[in-house]
């Protein structure tokens, strides 16, 4: 007997995107041939937010994180239906207040679903065809389901877990660690610092997401060890080829302006050192990084700090 699934397993949903950049086209891509409904918006694009917003049933936000404050108030002034689902896929902290995406979209919303979309998705392996898997989390176990039923195919395998800001994080901080791995391999440091580096920096990821109120077992999933393999791996990575380019003696403000899309990494890491000093919690890696964006130590030097820490016990 063939056990297959088929995909779609639901009927066809209506989703707005909000933000029609690399990822948002690509995870539309993915609902489109799932036999879902697409309509963007973005805010160079002819399409009304309004639109978009109430036409939809499920709403999915790919903007960058320096958009989604801006994009939810406007979002918050049009209102949403009563079963609007929530998603969002934006990787990155808010430098007002530090939260994450969904955190804002939650507090905006607080009557609505808000599932959180994470994994090791780089948009142009997605955009080939290639198979991935990914993690819809929410505290709202049906929402999940549903949003898992709508993504899910041949291609593209769909975990529901039940800790979104553990799923969030994971995706969000591992951009930090990206930035470091691409430092690593531009200054051909070998397998054993990028294995070292790694490892502790999926310590560093968990120290900092349990204390935030995260489930330790989430950063062992896709979404936090899945998500950082992929990224410190690849040079598909916009975070990593920053780290890389950096170990070039690039600047900074010579690397952004060719990359093809946003590298959360480096707006990331500042609101994390702010958050870290805040709270005193000790992350050595993310400060090195934060010191080299900021032009205040040179890629060997930020080695060396590593390196040259006071002797402790794993
Ligand atoms: N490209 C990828 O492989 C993946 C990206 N992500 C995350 O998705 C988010 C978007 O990434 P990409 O699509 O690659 O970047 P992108 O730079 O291609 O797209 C960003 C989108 O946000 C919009 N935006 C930025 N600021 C805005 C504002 N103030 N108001 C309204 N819209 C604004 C832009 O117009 C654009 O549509 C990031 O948080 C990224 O970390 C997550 C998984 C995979
Ligand atoms: O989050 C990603 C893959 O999961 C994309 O990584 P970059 O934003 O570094 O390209």
């Amino acid at each position: 007997m063939d056990n297959k699934p088929t995909f779609p397993a639901t009927k066809p949903q209506t989703l707005g995107i909000l933000g029609a950049g690399v990822w948002g086209r690509t995870l539309g891509q993915l609902v489109s041939q799932n036999g879902h409904r697409v309509e963007y918006w973005s805010r160079s694009g002819d399409r009304s937010l309004e639109e978009v917003v109430t036409g939809a049933n499920i709403l999915l936000s790919a903007v960058s994180m320096k958009g989604v404050a801006s994009v939810l108030s406007q979002v918050k002034a049009i209102g949403l239906g009563t079963d609007t689902i929530i998603v969002t896929a934006t990787k990155g902290l808010d430098p007002q207040t530090t939260c994450t995406a969904a955190q804002l979209w939650q507090r905006a919303f607080r009557d609505r679903p808000v599932v959180v979309l994470a994994g090791p998705n780089l948009s142009k392996e997605i955009q080939q065809g290639l198979p991935a898997a990914t993690v819809v989390a929410s505290n709202d176990e049906s929402a999940a389901s549903l949003v898992q039923e709508v993504f899910s195919s041949s291609n593209f395998r769909v975990y529901t877990n039940p800790d979104p800001l553990g799923v969030e994080l994971g995706g969000t901080l591992k951009n930090v660690m990206a930035i470091a791995s691409g430092v690593c391999d531009g200054l051909q440091l070998g397998t054993n610092a990028k294995a070292a580096l790694l490892t502790r920096g999926l310590t560093e990821i968990i120290r900092i997401g349990t204390h935030w109120g995260a489930q330790m077992e989430t950063f062992y999933g896709l979404s936090g060890l899945g998500d950082l393999l992929a990224t410190c791996n690849s040079p598909l990575s916009r975070n990593y080829q920053v780290g890389y380019q950096l170990a070039q003696g690039k600047t900074l403000a010579e690397i952004l302006p060719d990359l093809e899309g946003t590298a959360e990494g480096v707006n990331t890491t500042q609101v994390l050192i702010q958050r870290a000093k805040t709270l005193e919690i000790s992350v050595p890696i993310s400060y090195q990084v934060h010191q080299l964006l900021e032009g205040q130590i040179t890629p060997k030097d930020a080695v060396e700090a590593l390196m040259l820490r006071d002797i402790k016990p794993e």
